[in-house]
């Protein structure tokens, strides 16, 4: 199995280089790099052709091929094909050679591109004779440096002689028989030498199940060990006092609330840690019961912390719980890179005697020199998914329940994917009496009318945002424009009270600000993307968003959620002159929906999941040939199989599980390593 591929013949030093480049080292490896797409050459009826794709005809010559010379050594070769009684024109360039092999009558074989106006093939390639039957689909393989398709074609034909370089069959025979399943040594040499479109489809199958399945057991046994390794106290909270605050509460939970709040209470009576998400689309409601979730456990004599990615979200939040927690005798503190050193003592101070609740700030918060003796619960929010160091940290400060928010309204699959290893509570219920947002596309030269309507708002006394476009390229350029942006509305609207709030401020004038704004001291706020994320102004209920082509649609969604937050109609208007087709696409379905769910998926559709979750951050795994979008259908079934599978004993001790056995302990999932 290791065998270094320089040993197949025809590998020599440079080659073994390219081929490392593609992660290729071994024989194995070099059967595990599969063809990523294939020519068929499988000959099609002409009544099944499809126009402008690359297809494969067979028929044979009628009459003559003609050569027209030009440029200076260019020639196009020219003749007519029966197929099947229809009559097709063939061209080719720079085959004159071929000439005399076309006479009339010769059988051929033609691959290229069909256009069917004019019944015609512009030939990449001329075979005369039949196609060779076992093998109309020729592997295309990725190829670095000056590897060729030639060249990998001829070594997957020697690795795939050596039985010993073939990956183990990992999946029990039970598996197999239910879903009908072919078996790993016919999987791998149907990917490469695929025999038909049947086998090929099988092939794929299986091999996607298999990876999936593999997925889904390390998220899971991991999962599992963690649950063993990291033991943590059940909490019992003070029903009554937990069941009193809610009575305290301006609104009733909607049922999705409390379907998740009463998921995450569960959670916390259990003598392991919680690693839940809570999903919500914007709006939803999350961070009540997050709240709530804080207050039940602090009634059970714990500590908690609540972690944001801004200062200005923290503000906002230990604002809004002290309002909360009015009547509840709870100690709330606040800590970020702002704090004043004398204030950060004190607070320190105050957590080493326990006389704190609820501490919240940024990240900072669970560094070694913050110490939080009795944490009992952490929320926080799924851009910040724990790090190695940071779960050591976590670690050393007990262990404590997590609780991951999150606004992004990630598709099913993706979640199922992505947060495999935690477990999900969904709520896909806005509370009752919002108003959908309304909202338009608005073209760039009805500028004025728009601006006469978010007027018309202010005098009726709420308030709006003006997002600035972000120009990724230049951070100098983005500031330039809100400014110019901030003075010309000014300028406009004198008797509207205009706020500034970007990037390049400091944390006091970003805080100044957004403190009149929730005080409805400031009317207007001119802003980059700073406020995408959770900003709470129930007030506000007009956004116009500039450029907004320029955008990402989970990010307008984003955007938009700021308005829309209170009981009175809101409105978001769209100001951009798109170019692209994708740009107007995005246009229309953002005033045709207000539901994250399904602009979540559309936005799948048109950038891709790398883009959605962001790349670095997104934790998609690295799959050969599944995809968890296309494929979630068996994405879904090895989910469940694998949960089976690892709550059984027979998982644990059985031979026929003992290849996935192995597999898990090779990549450490048994032992609660993280994958990668
Ligand atoms: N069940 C409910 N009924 C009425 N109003 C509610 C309900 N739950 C929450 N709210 C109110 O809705 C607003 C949004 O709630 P919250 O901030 O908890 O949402 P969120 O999901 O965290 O939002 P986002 O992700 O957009 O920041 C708040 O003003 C909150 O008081």
């Amino acid at each position: 199995m290791n065998t270094p591929v320089s040993s197949l013949k025809g590998i020599g030093k440079e080659s073994a280089k390219d081929l490392e480049r593609l992660g290729i080292f071994f024989i194995s490896d070099l059967l595990a790099h599969l063809p990523y797409r294939y020519e068929n050459k499988e000959a099609q009826p002409v009544e099944q052709l499809v126009h402008d794709e690359n297809v494969t005809v067979e028929g044979v010559v009628i009459g003559e091929a003609r050569v027209s010379f030009y440029g200076r050594k260019k020639n196009r070769l020219n003749f007519k094909m029966n197929s099947g009684g229809h009559v097709l024109n063939v061209v080719a360039f720079n085959r004159a050679f071929l000439k005399s092999k076309l006479q009339n009558e010769v059988a051929i074989t033609v691959s290229g591109k069909w256009n069917r106006h004019r019944a015609q093939i512009t030939a990449q390639s001329i075979e005369v004779g039949q196609v060779e039957e076992k093998r109309p689909y020729a592997p295309i393989y990725a190829l670095s440096g000056r590897l060729t398709t030639r060249q990998l074609t001829q070594w997957t034909e020697d690795a795939l002689a050596m039985t010993e370089a073939f990956p183990p069959e990992r999946l029990p025979e039970a598996l197999l028989e239910r879903y009908k399943l072919p078996a790993i040594v016919d999987t791998i040499q149907q990917l490469h030498r695929p025999t038909d479109k049947e086998s090929l489809k099988h092939a794929r199958r299986r091999y996607i199940y298999e990876e999936f399945l593999l997925f889904q057991l390390r998220m899971q046994a991991y999962k599992r060990s963690v649950r063993q390794n990291e033991q943590a106290t059940p909490l019992q909270e003070d029903v009554v006092k937990v069941k009193a605050f809610m009575e305290t509460l301006p609104f009733a939970l909607t049922q999705a609330q409390k379907r998740s709040l009463d998921e995450i209470v569960h959670d916390l009576h259990q003598p392991y840690r919680m690693n839940r998400l809570l999903q919500g689309d914007v709006g939803s409601g999350k961070t009540v019961v997050a709240a709530i979730a804080m207050y039940a456990v602090i009634t059970a004599g714990k500590t908690t912390a609540l972690m944001v990615p801004t200062e200005i979200l923290a503000e906002q939040h230990y604002e809004s719980l002290q309002e909360l927690f009015r009547d509840c005798d709870v100690s709330i503190r606040l800590l970020t890179g702002s704090t004043r050193k004398s204030e950060r003592k004190q607070t320190i101070e105050a957590l080493e005697a326990g006389q704190v609740n609820v501490l919240i700030g940024t990240h900072a918060l669970i560094q070694p020199d913050v110490p939080i003796p009795n944490l009992g619960l952490v929320v926080t929010d799924e851009q910040h998914r724990f790090g190695v160091n940071q779960r050591r940290a976590l670690k050393e400060k007990g262990s404590p329940d997590v609780l991951f928010m999150t606004a992004t309204p990630i598709p099913r699959t993706l979640a199922i994917t992505a947060f495999g290893d935690m477990d999900v509570s969904r709520i896909d219920e806005q509370p009752v009496g919002r108003k959908p947002v309304e909202t338009y596309w608005a073209k760039h030269d009805m500028f004025e009318r728009v601006i006469t309507f978010i007027e018309k708002e202010i005098r009726a006394g709420r308030q709006a945002y003006v997002i600035c476009p972000l120009i990724e390229e230049s951070e100098q350029l983005d500031v330039q424009n809100a400014i110019d942006l901030y003075e010309q509305l000014q300028q406009i609207l004198p008797s509207v009270s205009v706020g500034l709030v970007h990037g390049r401020l400091s944390n006091d004038e970003k805080n100044g600000t957004m403190e009149r704004f929730f005080s409805n001291h400031v009317q207007l706020l001119v802003s980059t993307t700073v406020v995408e994320v959770g900003v709470n102004v129930p007030n506000a209920t007009c956004m116009l968003i500039y450029d907004a082509d320029r955008f990402g649609l989970a990010q307008l969604h984003q955007l938009r959620g700021r308005v829309g937050r209170g009981d009175a109609q809101s409105y978001c208007i769209l100001l951009s002159d798109p170019t692209s087709e994708t740009g107007k696409e995005r246009m229309k379905i953002m005033t045709e929906t207000t539901d994250g769910f399904v602009l979540a998926e559309e936005d799948l559709k048109l950038r891709g999941p790398g883009d959605l979750l962001g790349k670095k951050q997104s934790g998609m795994p690295h799959f050969r040939l599944a995809d968890p979008v296309h494929d979630y259908r068996a994405l879904e079934t090895a989910r469940q199989d694998a949960q089976t599978l690892i709550q059984s004993d027979a998982f644990w001790t059985d031979a026929e599980y003992e290849a996935l056995r192995n597999y898990l302990s090779d990549t450490g999932a048994l032992s609660g390593e993280k994958l990668d």
